[in-house]
């Protein structure tokens, strides 16, 4: 019964051909959309007893939902997104309730005959039965699965089978050979098909139709891939695959597998299945074209006999020559299918058969989805896609531009892209469609509109600051001719400086090589010898504009407009410097600097005179206990005339603990021991805020509780209220002892005013005062000193000449101002420490507003960073000998020691200048002096050179150092 309605279809579908040519003549016919007819013909009789014609608005909806579908398949799906009214959503709900609709009406007609012709024994009779069961037993398919069965088979049931007769009347057309022997075989077993009825039997007997069909299937399979998803983790050969995983089982590509099937893999060869499936390739199961196991197709054996069927019948009558305008170009829409050809009607060529073989129509035979219409192939992709004859690879076209063609886009005439497919939806149906978004959808936008609306600004700000503004910069940095590494999305070059500082990480230098840039600026290095010397790099998102022309650098630094303000971006910078001197800007930096400065006024100064028993010879009394860390400062002095022997001593650490008693002294009218805590803290607060300087600087990340953060958070609680208690003992004192003449008794002053005039500082800005003078005042000279005396072991020439001249203008008493002044070639040996081992060694403005720098344009917000390290190591500023130490260079003051007058950056230049660095220099030239008359220092062999920068640079393992008396045998 089925093989003789197939029979009928078939035969009607051929009927109509030979209508077409009459005449004898040959004629061209669109092969693809008649199989999609035809199978759709037969599935609706045989599964659901009606016609194609009854069932044809089902198959077009369904057609246009198979578009739908296949657009979105490369979509990231979201669940919550098949509830939203999205066009395509909205469109899908209609379609799939029109389906139900038409299925609904051919089943009511099935049930309202039951009574006379009973449910049929059929598909649809046979799940109707099941429906509604006798004895009042609960029924196996609900209504809504039948609908739903209906629908998987009304689909499957044609989409794929008309698609492999497709594929087998283009392989026929396109292997005449073969199309030869498979007409032979036909008429052999089932005659001409003028006399005989195709029997299932006789089907049977066509072994090399089977093979071709097999050989079709393997190379132009309609089910291109198959998934599964993982129901939990487990072991999938030998991998272990998490649960939820899903799996693509690519069956194109399996069927092109050489290991599997040959080296011929690639090639059409339908012997390959002489001896059965199992036996075509290595593997049983390498066919799956219909897949297997359990879940393989049902309908494989109605596919294989509907094709043989078509196949035979259509060899019967017809002889197959692929159209002249045919072009090769599978594409995949859920099933692989041929691509579009212009439909040119023309008559067929020659016959292909042999005199007595030639049938009484010949049908030129091209095939075509006939969805494009309005993308006409052109000589490119004619090329590209070659005639039957240059066939090797048969479905590798199957990629990404082909999709997106279909990709479904609302903005286009659909009459154009489904042209064919859809159904007659009028205007009026559409406004119904339309009136049909109920209250649900209504609420459903409106969360969808709120959703949006929030995240939309959000993600288009991100969209905007990530990708838009820097590819902008980029450009128009680049048309300026300033180029740069590149952004790369987020984190910018971060990525590629922690890269090369870390290559430069565990380098470890000759103590006569001073070039510690690979180590610390590795990436300046580099890109300033790609890009000169301004360049553009990227710290996240934000451009930054490396600054290491020193005519520029004056540009920056000598601007007294406001363009350059100070870069805040690190919060743990801020939390260590506090919103003092260092870090604030325009008026409140003047208002901060005003109350400041006479501190620094070179008479003041003077403490280190008029306190001679006390700061400077601190130095002193540590070197010589160097055993007694713990002590009491002037306890140690108490030591002193004991210790005469050498030892060996860290000095980095001793200069730290120095530095900061001098300036606790000097400037707090405290000792290193009473503020100790506080320079502990500010330490472990450096190393944090060193910790996260080339990371990428999201500012709501400041307020995060992330283990940082919130360590940070705390030691700047501890540090503020030390700083407190300072503040309160002075303030207790006032009335007896003043303010004090010390940095701490002019900002008290300055905050609490007499006669009632607003205070210029209010407490809390005197805290962050003192948390960066805490820490300027003590770090960075701790520094200058360590590298000093790393350069005096190092050179014992210049040591033997500083000590004469410290001798001969301060003999053996504590140096005084005066004296100090006289020290001209520490002064220059000083300078040229700082050159090359500066102990800030960089530092960075940004740009206020789109401003001109040097020429260029550079955008708002840029931070413009100075590489002082760098620009120090430069031997057009500094000459040919820029690498070495050259104390001489100074010989006729800084200004002349380079070719431009502000090359020495170590205390930066113009108003922001280093308001200590007297300050620093006096401290180091009394120190120096100091040690120079007790000491002569020699490098300890456990020293190993490598700075490094944790803001501010040092030894990375301190620096040992061995201590003798002078006199006392060391020689050189
Ligand atoms: C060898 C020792 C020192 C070096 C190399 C040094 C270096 C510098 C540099 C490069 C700057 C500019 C920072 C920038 O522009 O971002 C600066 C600013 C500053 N330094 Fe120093 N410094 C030293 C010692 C001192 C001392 C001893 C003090 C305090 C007693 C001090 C307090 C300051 C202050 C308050 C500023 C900010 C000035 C302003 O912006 O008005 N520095 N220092």
């Amino acid at each position: 019964m089925m093989t003789v309605t197939m029979s009928d279809c078939v035969r009607s579908m051929l009927s109509d051909w030979e209508a077409k040519g009459a005449a004898g003549d040959d004629v061209e016919i669109e092969l693809s959309r008649q199989f999609e007819e035809l199978t759709a013909d037969v599935i609706s009789h045989t599964a659901f007893g009606s016609s194609y014609k009854e069932g044809r608005q089902v198959f077009l909806a369904q057609r246009e939902l198979q578009f739908l579908a296949f657009s979105t398949a490369f979509n990231v799906q979201i669940p919550g997104f098949r509830y939203l009214p999205t066009e395509k959503n909205l469109r899908t709900w209609n379609v799939d309730k029109q389906v139900r609709t038409m299925l609904m009406d051919i089943i009511k007609t099935r049930l309202a005959n039951k009574d006379t012709a009973g449910y049929g024994n059929d598909l649809l009779g046979l799940m109707l039965e099941a429906c509604t069961p006798e004895h009042g037993e609960a029924p196996i398919l609900t209504m809504d699965e039948i609908i739903d069965e209906c629908k998987t088979f009304f689909f499957a049931g044609h989409d794929t089978t008309s698609h492999l007769l497709t594929w087998a009347s283009f392989l026929l057309s396109t292997h005449p050979e073969w199309q030869d022997k498979l007409r032979e075989e036909v008429r052999r077993e089932c005659g001409n098909g003028e006399e005989e009825e195709l029997t299932g039997d006789m089907l049977n007997k066509l072994k090399l139709v089977n093979m071709f069909l097999l050989e079709t299937l393997r190379l132009y399979g309609p089910v291109p891939a198959l998934q599964r998803r993982t129901s939990s983790d487990l072991d999938l050969g030998g991998i272990h695959v998490p649960e939820g995983a899903i799996l693509t089982i690519a069956i194109t590509s399996i069927h092109r597998d050489k290991e599997v099937w040959g080296e011929d893999a690639g090639e059409f060869k339908p012997e390959r299945f002489e001896n059965g499936v199992t036996k075509a390739a290595k593997h049983p199961n390498a066919l799956l074209s219909f897949s297997s196991g359990p879940r393989s197709c049902i309908g494989q054996n109605f596919a294989m006999m509907e094709a043989k069927a078509v196949v035979a019948m259509m060899l019967q009558k017809f002889s197959l020559e692929l159209s002249p305008k045919y072009v090769h170009a599978p594409m995949d829409v859920i099933t692989v299918r041929p691509r579009h050809v212009p439909m040119i009607l023309k008559p067929a060529g020659c016959p292909v058969l042999s005199e007595t073989l030639v049938p009484t129509t010949k049908v030129a035979a091209y095939v075509t989805a006939d969805l494009t219409r309005q993308h006409p192939p052109t000589r490119t992709n004619a090329d590209k896609y070659p005639p039957p004859s240059a066939l090797d690879s048969h479905l590798s076209p199957l990629t990404k531009p082909q999709r997106n063609q279909f990709d479904f886009n609302p903005a286009r005439s659909q009459s154009n892209q489904l042209e064919d497919y859809r159904p007659e939806s009028t205007e009026r149906e559409r406004e119904r469609e339309r009136e049909g978004v109920t209250a649900a959808m209504g609420v459903a936008w409106m969360v969808a509109a709120a959703v949006v609306a929030v995240l939309a600004p959000w993600a288009f700000n991100a969209l905007v600051h990530l990708v838009w503004r820097p590819y902008a910069i980029t450009r128009k940095l680049a048309a300026q001719g300033v180029a740069g590494p590149g952004y790369r999305f987020f984190s910018g070059n971060l990525g590629d400086i922690k890269r090369l500082r870390a290559e430069g990480a565990g380098v470890t230098l000759d103590v006569g090589d001073h070039d510690f840039i690979p180590m610390v600026q590795p990436h300046f290095r580099r890109w300033i010898s790609l890009y000169g010397r301004t360049f553009v790099y990227w710290t996240g998102a934000r451009p930054n504009v490396c600054v290491a022309d020193v005519n520029v650098v004056k540009q920056v630094l000598f601007d007294r407009t406001g363009l350059y303000p100070k870069n805040l971006m690190n919060p743990h910078i801020s939390r260590l410097l506090g919103k003092g001197l260092v870090l604030t800007d325009g008026d409140d930096w003047k208002r901060h600097r005003k109350v400041v400065h006479p501190a620094f006024s070179m008479d003041k100064l003077k403490w280190l005179d008029s306190k001679s028993d006390g700061d400077t010879t601190y130095s002193i009394q540590f070197f010589d206990m160097a055993d007694d860390d713990d002590d009491d400062v002037r306890l140690r002095s108490a030591k002193l005339a004991k210790s005469v022997n050498d030892v060996e001593v860290e000095l980095s650490s001793r200069f730290e603990e120095l530095t900061a008693d001098v300036i606790s002294h000097t400037a707090f009218g405290s000792s290193y021991i009473q503020g100790k805590q506080v320079f502990l803290a500010q330490r472990e607060l450096q190393f944090l805020a060193f910790s996260t300087v080339f990371d990428v600087q999201i500012p709501a990340f400041r307020y995060l509780p992330t283990d940082k953060n919130l360590k940070t958070w705390k030691l700047d609680k501890q540090v503020r209220s030390m700083l407190m208690d300072i503040i309160k003992t002075r303030l207790a004192n006032k009335d007896t002892a003043g303010y004090g003449n010390d940095l701490l008794g002019l900002m008290l002053e300055a905050c609490a005013p007499e006669h009632g005039e607003t205070p210029l500082l209010t407490m809390d800005e005197i805290i962050d005062e003192c948390k960066t003078f805490f820490f300027a005042g003590h770090d960075t000279t701790s520094h200058l000193l360590t590298w000093a005396s790393f350069l005096l072991s190092t050179h014992p020439e210049w040591q033997d000449r500083l000590r004469e001249e410290v001798r001969r203008e301060c003999g053996d008493e504590v140096p005084t101002g005066d004296m100090l002044n006289k020290l001209k070639l520490v002064n220059m040996f000083l300078l040229e420490t700082l050159r090359l081992y500066g102990p800030v060694s960089a530092i960075q403005r940004k740009a206020s507003s789109d401003l001109d720098l040097g020429g260029v344009q550079v955008p708002e917000g840029a931070i413009l960073t100075i590489p002082i390290a760098t620009i120090h190591r430069d031997k057009e500023v500094w000459g040919e000998d820029a690498g070495e130490f050259r104390p001489e260079r100074f010989e006729n003051g800084v200004t002349r020691a380079a070719k431009h007058p502000n090359a020495l950056l170590s205390f930066s230049s113009g108003p922001r200048s280093c308001i200590g660095q007297n300050f620093a220099m006096i401290e180091a030239k009394a120190v120096v002096g100091m040690i120079l008359q007790r000491f002569t220092l020699e490098l300890s062999p456990k020293y190993v050179h490598a700075p490094m920068d944790v803001l501010t640079l040092r030894p990375r393992h301190g620096l040992p150092m061995l201590l003798k008396r002078v006199g006392g045998g060391v020689t050189h």
